[in-house]
C-alpha cells in the first residue's frame, strides 16, 4: 500500500486546497440555504411600538370605561387616554398613550359606548413591549448561519431586503468512458447507461445548486482534453471514471496535458481507492479538481467523503466532514481488510445490518443503504451488539444544509 494515503491525510490535503468563495448580496426571500458571509443586525426595532397581544380593549385605570375610539393594524388610536376610557384594540395593534391594560374581548361587558369587565384586566398584561424581540443595532444572526425559514423570516423583519452571503463554488460535474450512453433508453448491448454524472451532481445540488454537466467523455485524449476546457471556469471540478491504471484511464494524462498539477492518487479506503486530487491555475484563480472512480458506489462513496466536504469547505461551512455516530452491530461483522472499508449500511437507527451485496458496482444495494458503516483497517471481528461507527447519508448521500 506503499504511496496511498490514509483518509485523514488526504481529506486534511484535500480541504487545505479547498477554494475560499468571496461574497455577494442575495433577495432575502431567495436565501434558503446560503451562508451568511457576515453578521446582520437590526435596521430597526421590532416591535416598533407597545402592541396588544390580543383582541379586546386597550384601557386606561381601573374600569368601567369609556368607549372613544379604536387602534387597528396599520390605523393607530392617534389620542391619549386619560384614566376610565378605552379604545377597540385588534391584536398587533398600537397601544394609545395612557393606556395600561388590555381587556379581552370574551372578559368585556358592553353596553353602548360603556364598556365593563367580568374579569378585572392586569395591568401591564397582554401588551408586547416596544423592542422586547429585537433593538435597532441588535445582531440578528451571525456570519456562517445557513438561512433555513425562520432567518429569513428575521432578516426581513429586520428591515434587510438583500443580506450578505458565501458565493456558491462553480462546480462542474464531468464523467467518462467510451461504454456511457448518455441516454439510458437507448443503451447499445456493450454500452451502459451513464449514471455517475447525476448522481454526483444530485450529491452536490442542496450545497451549490446545479452543477455544470459535462459527458459523458470519451475516453480520448482529444475529448477529454476539450472537455476540461469546457470546466475552465469552475472553481471545482469533479470527474469520475478513468481513474485507474488501465490502458484506457487517462483523466490523469489529460490533466497533466492541460497544466493541472497532482496532487496526490490513491486513498486506502474501499471502495474509493483510485481517488485522486489535482489542482490547476487558471489565471487568477486556482481550480480545485477531485477525481472520483468510475465504479458507481465509489464515485458515491467518495464523492461524499471528498467532493461534499471541499465544498462545505468552500461555502466556510462546519463540520467540513461528515459527523460520526454510533450504532450497535445488528449482525456479526467480519474482520477488516488492509484499507479503511465503507460498508453499505441499513440502520433502524439503534442497531444496523450490512446491505446484502458491497460490490462496488452495485448500485441496488447502495440505493437501499441509509448509512455507510466504517470499519478501521485490520477492524477484528465484531460480534452482534457491539458498537459500530457509522455516517448517515440521509436522502442517499448529501448533507442538508
Ligand atoms: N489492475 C487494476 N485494475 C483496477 C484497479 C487497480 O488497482 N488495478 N482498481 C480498481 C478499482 S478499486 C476501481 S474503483 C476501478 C476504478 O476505475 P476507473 O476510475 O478507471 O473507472 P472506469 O474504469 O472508468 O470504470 C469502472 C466501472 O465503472 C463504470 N462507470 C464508469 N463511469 C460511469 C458512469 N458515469 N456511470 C455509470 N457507470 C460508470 C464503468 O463502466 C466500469 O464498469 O478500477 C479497478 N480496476
Ligand atoms: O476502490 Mo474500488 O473503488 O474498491 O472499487
Amino acid at each position: 500500500m506503499s504511496g496511498w494515503l490514509d483518509l485523514e491525510e488526504a481529506q486534511k490535503r484535500l480541504l487545505a486546497l479547498a477554494p475560499r468563495m468571496g461574497s455577494g448580496q442575495v433577495a432575502v426571500d431567495a436565501a434558503l440555504g446560503r451562508v451568511l458571509s457576515a453578521d446582520v443586525k437590526a435596521r430597526r426595532t421590532q416591535p416598533p411600538a407597545d402592541l396588544s397581544a390580543m383582541d379586546g380593549y386597550a384601557a386606561a385605570g381601573n374600569g368601567p370605561w369609556q368607549l372613544i375610539g379604536e387602534s387597528r393594524c396599520g390605523a393607530p388610536f392617534t389620542g391619549t387616554l386619560t384614566p376610565g376610557q378605552t379604545v377597540r384594540i385588534s391584536t398587533g395593534a398600537h397601544m394609545p398613550e395612557g393606556a395600561d391594560r388590555v381587556l379581552l374581548q370574551e372578559d368585556a361587558t358592553r353596553q353602548g359606548e360603556r364598556i365593563a369587565a367580568n374579569e378585572a384586566p392586569v395591568p401591564d398584561r397582554h401588551i408586547r413591549r416596544r423592542g422586547f424581540d429585537f433593538q435597532k443595532g441588535d445582531t440578528l444572526l451571525t456570519a456562517g448561519t445557513v438561512m433555513g425559514p425562520a432567518h429569513i423570516a428575521l432578516a426581513l423583519s429586520g428591515g434587510h431586503a438583500k443580506v450578505p452571503v458565501v458565493r456558491l463554488p462553480k462546480v462542474a460535474v464531468l464523467d467518462s468512458g467510451d461504454e456511457l450512453a448518455a441516454d439510458p433508453a437507448n443503451c447499445a448491448p456493450d454500452q451502459i447507461p451513464a449514471s455517475n454524472g447525476a448522481m454526483i451532481a444530485a450529491m452536490v445540488a442542496p450545497l451549490v445548486g446545479e452543477p455544470m454537466r459535462i459527458g459523458p467523455v470519451a475516453d480520448e485524449m482529444d475529448a477529454l482534453a476539450s472537455a476540461l476546457e469546457q470546466a475552465r471556469d469552475c472553481d471545482i471540478l469533479i470527474t469520475s471514471g478513468g481513474a485507474s491504471v488501465g490502458d484506457h484511464d487517462l483523466v490523469q494524462d489529460a490533466l497533466r496535458q492541460c497544466g493541472a498539477a497532482i496532487d496526490f492518487w490513491k486513498v486506502a479506503i474501499k471502495p474509493g481507492k483510485p481517488l485522486m486530487v489535482a489542482t490547476r491555475t487558471l489565471g487568477e484563480r486556482r481550480q480545485l479538481i477531485i477525481g472520483l472512480p468510475g465504479n458507481p458506489v465509489s464515485s458515491f462513496v467518495t464523492a461524499f467523503l471528498f467532493a461534499l466536504p471541499a465544498i462545505r469547505k468552500s461555502l466556510g461551512l462546519a463540520p467540513e466532514l461528515p459527523t460520526p455516530q454510533t450504532r450497535i452491530a445488528g449482525e456479526p461483522f467480519a474482520a477488516g481488510g488492509p484499507r479503511r472499508e465503507f460498508v453499505r449500511g441499513i440502520s433502524d437507527g439503534t442497531s444496523v445490518v450490512s446491505a446484502n451485496s458491497q460490490d462496488s458496482s452495485a448500485l441496488a444495494s447502495l440505493a437501499r443503504a441509509n448509512c455507510l458503516i466504517e470499519r478501521a483497517p485490520y477492524a477484528a471481528k465484531t460480534a452482534q451488539g457491539e458498537l459500530l461507527t457509522v455516517y448517515n447519508l440521509q436522502n442517499g448521500g448529501f448533507a442538508p444544509l
